[in-house]
């Protein structure tokens, strides 16, 4: 539905223009990026503060104007640097939640949703009765109902920010774009209204482009997700795949914990591959993309992953064996940091395993949770 085609945004034009074409100093907010958005999609930009995040949507908004680079909309072209096309913000029908949800306060619940339609164009305007069927409809959606006539700064945080979703929605667009849209709420509150945005979002079939750089709000949300670092995006893939299939160290260490092991290939046989690091051997199993022989290789695994025991079960793969020492009791899970040699493993169980420090131990990691990732 929308294409972004190597997308380019740099905040330093003069520097651009003395630099000429061939030699270009410039810095990059945004380095090269490429995307689809499909129809129906909850499709998100994850990444640290500063990576660029903004800078794309706001470029897919018409707000920024990109160096260069293509954005297209069902066929629409609505920027296209080559070309010299930049449709003015107002014309691409988009619908904008921000961080700050900016209702209006002198205005009513109803009013703040109504108004975007009563200043549309003469020949686009619905009549007052249709106005008023589509601003019940959604505030039904957004739960508002009861509170169409209080005045809008007498609303909770939460009902505020549906509010703004709300009033984003009733124009009906083709795109939802929401720049963290849920960081002014406390953290229960974000919780719940990351399930309300997502529920909603499916009832309505919506297109959406969710900015955020909360991890776990994007592995909740998402449909897919493109994992954003300096102006570039490093990967792009559902929240499962980008959890369990981390392409690059800086998705594995940004999306959850993980550990980290250095080694180098010994065997590859078809997707099994043996890796040895300097603390012993490890076999991966469901390799995608094998690495070849004498290869060097991260080797990432998740605490979850790290299947801890007081006995050694023997006749398992990847089993080792060390010393707790650490535990942490975090209610509904327990972590565990055991020492094998100078290197420490994170293991993450349900509190019903809990093993004090100082307690030899053994550990094993199922061959298909070994994920090997890239050296960058
Ligand atoms: N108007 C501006 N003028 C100059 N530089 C800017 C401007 N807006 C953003 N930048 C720079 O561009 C880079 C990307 O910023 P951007 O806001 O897109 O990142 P982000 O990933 O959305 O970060 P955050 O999560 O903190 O909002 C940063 O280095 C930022 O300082």
């Amino acid at each position: 539905m929308l294409t972004v085609e190597s997308l380019k945004k740099s905040y330093d034009e003069t520097a651009g223009r003395k630099a000429g074409r061939h030699d270009d100093t410039r810095t990059y907010a945004v380095g090269g990026v490429d995307f689809e958005v499909h129809d129906g999609e909850l499709f998100t930009l994850l990444g640290p503060s500063g990576c660029g995040k903004t800078t794309t949507l706001r470029s897919i908004a018409g707000l920024e104007r990109p160096t260069s680079g293509r954005v297209t909309l069902g066929g629409r072209v609505l920027f296209d640097a080559a070309q010299g096309v930049n449709m003015r913000a107002s014309r691409r029908g988009f619908g904008m939640v921000f961080q700050s949800y900016a209702i209006w306060p002198h205005m009513s619940v109803f009013k703040n949703v109504s108004f975007p339609l009563e200043v549309m164009p003469r020949a686009k305007r619905p009549g007052r009765k249709e106005i008023e069927e589509r601003v019940g409809q959604v505030l039904d959606v957004t739960e508002l109902g009861s509170y169409a006539s209080r005045p809008a700064t007498k609303l909770s945080g939460g009902q505020q920010q549906r509010l703004a979703l709300a009033r984003a929605l009733v124009t009906h667009p083709e795109l939802m774009l929401l720049d963290e849209p849920l960081s002014n709420l406390d953290a229960k509150l974000r919780e719940t209204m990351r399930f309300e945005l997502k529920r909603l979002q499916r009832e309505l079939h919506l297109t959406a482009i969710y900015v955020t750089h909360d991890q776990s709000e994007a592995l909740v949300m998402s449909s897919r997700i493109a994992v954003m670092n300096q102006g570039r995006i490093e990967q792009i893939g559902k929240p499962r795949e980008i959890y369990t299939k981390p392409a690059t160290r800086f998705v594995a260490e940004f999306i959850g914990t993980s550990n980290f092991l250095e080694g180098t290939v010994a065997s590859v046989h078809g997707q099994e591959v043996q890796v040895d690091t300097e603390h012993g051997r490890l076999v991966a199993h469901e390799v995608d993309k094998a690495p070849a022989v004498g290869e060097s290789v991260l080797v990432s695994i998740r605490p979850e992953c790290v299947d801890l025991s007081r006995q050694p079960r023997g006749n398992v793969p990847n089993e080792w064996s060390g010393k707790v020492l650490t535990r942490a009791f975090m209610g509904d899970v327990v972590d565990h940091i055991v020492g094998v040699g100078k290197l420490e493993i994170r293991n993450r169980s349900n509190p019903n395993l809990s093993i004090p420090p100082g307690t030899e131990v053994h550990f094993s990691i199922a061959p298909d949770k070994v994920t090997l990732v890239p050296v960058d």
